[in-house]
């Protein structure tokens, strides 16, 4: 079968469709050039479409469009017609999921009804039953600000579920979500599916949401494949053609080799950059970590893997300085150190954290102003010589230039993070965290949003700064890459650190 030919008409659903794009095509206000041109698609009921493409294509633009969330901020062409307006979104950016009106996981699921009239005890049994669906019954009482990242993304869906949409369009769905709470919700889109629902799945990864479509699309330089392909049948070489990074860990696992620069630092016996012993921290009483010991030792990454709130942003902060760990902690940092004590500045110096939210670490108007905020001027730094001084900020300048380069952001070095896609502002922070040249680097799910250019970016970001003698901690759900990238391969288990088998 040619590559992007229709698919047998015995599968296609007989009912019309409720939604069509014709030739549609969407021009953001201030800029020249369309962000997407004559799309074609139709969504039926019952139907699951993936709509894949490399960052940039557009996927999150035709996500809004869908929704009609695009509005005032360009110019449409071509038409777009819904025979049902019941269509719910979950945008693509995890900062932005949840309302902040709502203090807790039950009153946030609740809102969505609430804000279109409904009365409140219906608005509560409609939550009940979206946090049943996707298995987050225990945390309904949970206050907002404690939820880990999974957790989060999970009560951004069960909000969306209890408004009973027809149509839901999800951007980058399975972002923050792990291997069991995919396939939870993968379960929960089935049943809607039955009930006649219609899907519509945006991303940059070919994941186990997408693998359960009817059909996978791609959409390259602003257009969209027409037809489409049975997931089953979409093969890695297919996806590397469209910059897809393949997240389905069962394709590439047999054939994983990891993919390591050159690095004459490795092996047993070189440096330990941090050991931690006997770290363990609570939140609200709840007790998160016991015990964890942990080497991280020049030019190795390690990944760090674990389920949905398992405590993995936990052991970064706590790390950093940021979450406190109970009495008899020891860490150690470059040369013995003990940093146990030390706040989070001190720590600073020997440990760079990019936490799991960026926008929380950015805060200057343009990339490269922030990555100047975040570049110090040298041994001596303001205290300098003026000529020396000069010098120092020349070399400022150019370590600049190099880690935008680096991470892919030299031609958006003038843009505001803020306007930048989730997995930008996150390379943004990165950047700003190598700049500071730690001996220890913290990541935490550093792979969202990423296409495959994406990720190969941010492995070679880390094996280069393993190369010239760092050390990675780096958080993820993506067990492709981290298997990859990772030296190690570390699972949290039940407050316990072990190794991933
Ligand atoms: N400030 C807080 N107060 C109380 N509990 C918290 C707080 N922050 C996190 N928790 C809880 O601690 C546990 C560990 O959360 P953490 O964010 O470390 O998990 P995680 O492994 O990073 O999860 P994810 O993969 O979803 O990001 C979770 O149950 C979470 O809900």
């Amino acid at each position: 079968m040619p590559e992007h030919a229709p698919l047998p008409s015995s599968s296609a659903p007989p009912s019309p469709p409720v939604l069509t794009l014709r030739e549609f095509g969407f021009t953001y206000r201030g800029s020249d050039d369309p962000a997407l041109t004559g799309v074609d698609l139709m969504l039926h009921p019952g139907e699951a479409v993936a709509v894949l493409g490399p960052q940039g294509a557009g996927t999150s633009t035709l996500a809004r469009a869908v929704a009609r969330l695009l509005g005032e901020h360009g110019e449409s062409t071509g038409s777009r017609e819904a025979t049902d307006d019941g269509i719910g979104m979950l945008g693509d950016d995890p900062e932005a999921q949840v309302t902040g009106l709502s203090r807790t996981v039950r009153e946030e699921a609740a809102l969505p009804g609430r804000l279109i009239g409904l009365p409140l005890q219906d608005c509560l049994a409609r939550a009940a039953v979206s946090l049943e669906t996707l298995g987050i019954t225990a945390l309904a009482e949970r206050e907002l600000s404690t939820l880990s990242g999974g957790e989060r993304q999970l009560t951004a869906l069960a909000s969306l579920l209890t408004l009973h949409p027809r149509v839901l369009v999800l951007d980058q769905a399975s972002q923050s979500l792990d291997h069991s709470a995919r396939r939870r919700l993968a379960r929960s889109l089935r049943q809607f599916r039955a009930t006649g629902g219609a899907v519509l799945l945006t991303g940059h990864q070919h994941d186990e949401l997408s693998v359960e479509c009817d059909r996978v699309l791609f959409l390259d330089e602003k257009r969209l494949s027409a037809g489409g392909l049975m997931p089953s049948s979409v093969t890695p070489v297919q996806l590397a053609a469209h910059g897809i990074w393949d997240a389905r860990h069962e394709v590439h696992t047999p054939l994983n080799t990891p993919v390591h620069l050159p690095n004459s630092a490795r092996g047993p016996g070189h440096e330990v950059l941090l050991r931690v012993r006997d770290l363990s921290v609570h939140r609200a009483s709840v007790q998160v970590l016991d015990g964890v010991e942990l080497d991280l030792r020049a030019g190795e990454v390690t990944a760090l893997l674990g389920a949905n709130g398992s405590g993995k942003s936990t052991l970064l902060g706590s790390l950093a300085g940021l979450v406190p760990s109970g009495a008899g902690a020891s860490i150690l940092g470059p040369g013995g150190v003990e940093l146990a004590a030390e706040p989070a500045h001190r720590r600073a110096n020997h440990i760079a954290w990019v936490g799991q939210d960026p926008g929380d670490q950015l805060s200057a108007s343009t990339v490269h102003a922030e990555l100047m905020r975040a570049a110090p001027l040298g041994p001596g730094g303001r205290r300098l010589k003026r000529a020396d001084r000069l010098q120092a900020k020349k070399q400022r300048e150019l370590d600049v230039q190099r880690v935008m380069e680096m991470a892919g952001l030299t031609a958006h070095a003038e843009d505001h993070p803020y306007d930048l896609q989730p997995a930008q502002r996150k390379d943004c922070v990165i950047a700003s965290a190598l700049l500071m040249n730690p001996a220890v680097l913290l990541l935490d799910e550093p792979t969202l949003g990423r296409d495959a250019a994406g990720m190969a970016r941010l492995s070679h970001l880390l094996r280069s700064f393993t190369s010239a003698g760092g050390a990675v901690l780096v958080a993820t759900h993506d067990r492709r890459w981290a298997a990859e990238v990772g030296d190690h391969q570390l699972r949290l288990v039940a407050d316990h650190l072990l190794p991933d088998t």
